[in-house]
């Protein structure tokens, strides 16, 4: 029995993905019914919740003040729950029923006015997939379209070999995908072999990235587990595929994202001047972080792209392809367009690699700032 109590999820791991299933629910506009019926962003899934699942979610909706999303999901528990003519089922089940049907009416009523109560009474015996009546859709946020794939298409780019990076691309020519002009972003593909990807995606993590409550001052939430890896055959290609210095016992960061794991809107750049605390530090090693390099080590089935919202771009997971951004602009003054963000991850585990490439080791490499 002890040995199945540790193995169980931990009133954390609920906590969580509570969490994750709110991120997922608001990010791609999903209905809970359709969550429940494993009906994930137009793709069935072989998988349920139960009634006491949506229970405990329409509860954490409730708690965060998230009424029409509780009163969708209490909807559901009670489509889902046990409906027996049988008098002892009755007895047992009935006061629970009477129960979820009182708090589907006080969410609707919260969010909605005591005049309709008529109504919300007669949408309980509607089916969970109807729409709730007088809730308009909340119109998506820039990031939200993003992340739903509903950035206007682009034309206009292309795909080249690199031959001139560094000596070796002329004997090895990077396949390289232009993605934005201005400010230059590219997508390498195929950068990595299968025995690199393996052996980094079978670490076992352990660290957890950072959440607001947990650093407040970092005002970014990134929910995901992460650890450091030196690799300088990798670090090699990263030369390769910049043209840039780097430091080939400089630590990269691996990340792993599962339900629900995301990284809000942000910029890699410290922005020196903004932050005297961490100047002193990051001058005396290095300056601040110049260009990003982001190696996908896996593809996502649903959700987990990597979206630049003020550029209109999304880009989804590619195994073995590697993306690369500048975070500095030609006067190393700070690129607010490359603001970024991960998506939710709806189904899957997303693995990715980063590497910094700083801004003092470029002083030969890119002399002639404006
Ligand atoms: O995983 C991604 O797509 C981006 C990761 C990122 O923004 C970071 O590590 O700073
Ligand atoms: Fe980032």
């Amino acid at each position: 029995m002890e040995e199945l109590l540790l193995a169980a999820p931990q009133s954390e791991d609920m906590r969580e993905a509570f969490k994750g299933i709110f991120r997922i629910e608001h990010n791609y506009d999903l209905e809970a019914a359709d969550i429940a019926d494993g009906m994930l962003w137009g793709k069935q899934y072989d998988a349920k919740l139960s009634t006491s699942d949506c229970l405990a979610i329409a509860e954490y909706m409730y708690n965060k003040s998230e009424y029409i999303s509780a009163a969708k999901w209490y909807r559901v528990a009670l489509s889902h729950h046990i409906q027996f003519d049988d008098d002892i089922f009755r007895n047992i089940y009935g006061s629970q029923r009477e129960d979820i049907r009182k708090n589907y009416i006080i969410s609707r009523l919260k969010a909605g006015k005591a005049d309709d109560v008529q109504l919300y009474l007669k949408e309980l015996s509607h089916d969970p997939k109807t729409q709730l009546e007088n809730t308009a859709k909340p119109t998506p946020s820039i990031s939200q379209l993003g992340c739903r794939g509903l950035y206007p298409p682009r034309t206009n780019l292309s795909c080249r070999y690199n031959f001139t990076n560094t000596p070796y691309s002329r004997l090895a020519p990077l396949k390289m995908e232009i993605v934005n002009e201005n400010p230059f972003i590219v997508l390498y593909h195929d950068i990595l072999y299968e025995h690199e990807i393996n052996s980094l995606t079978n670490q076992s993590i352990t660290t957890d990235g950072w959440t607001d409550d947990a650093e407040p001052e970092l005002e970014v939430e990134r929910i995901c587990k992460v650890s450091t890896v030196q690799d300088r055959k990798i670090g090699r290609r990263v030369e390769q595929m910049s043209g840039l210095n780097v430091d080939l016992d400089n630590y990269m960061q691996l990340s792993n994202y599962g339900l629900g794991g995301h990284f809000r809107n942000h910029f890699d750049y410290v922005d020196l001047k903004g932050h005297s605390i961490i100047v002193p530090l990051m001058a005396k090693y290095h300056g601040d972080r110049f260009a990003t390099v982001l190696f996908y080590l896996s593809n996502v089935e649903l959700g987990g792209a990597t979206i630049f919202p003020r550029l209109n771009l999304t880009i989804w997971p590619q195994r073995g392809a590697a993306l690369l951004w500048y975070n500095l602009d030609n006067s190393v003054e700070p690129e607010k367009l490359s603001e970024h963000a991960v998506c939710p991850v709806i189904v899957g585990s997303r693995w990715v690699l980063a590497e910094f490439i700083v801004q003092y080791k470029q002083t030969f490499k890119r002399p002639c700032y404006k």
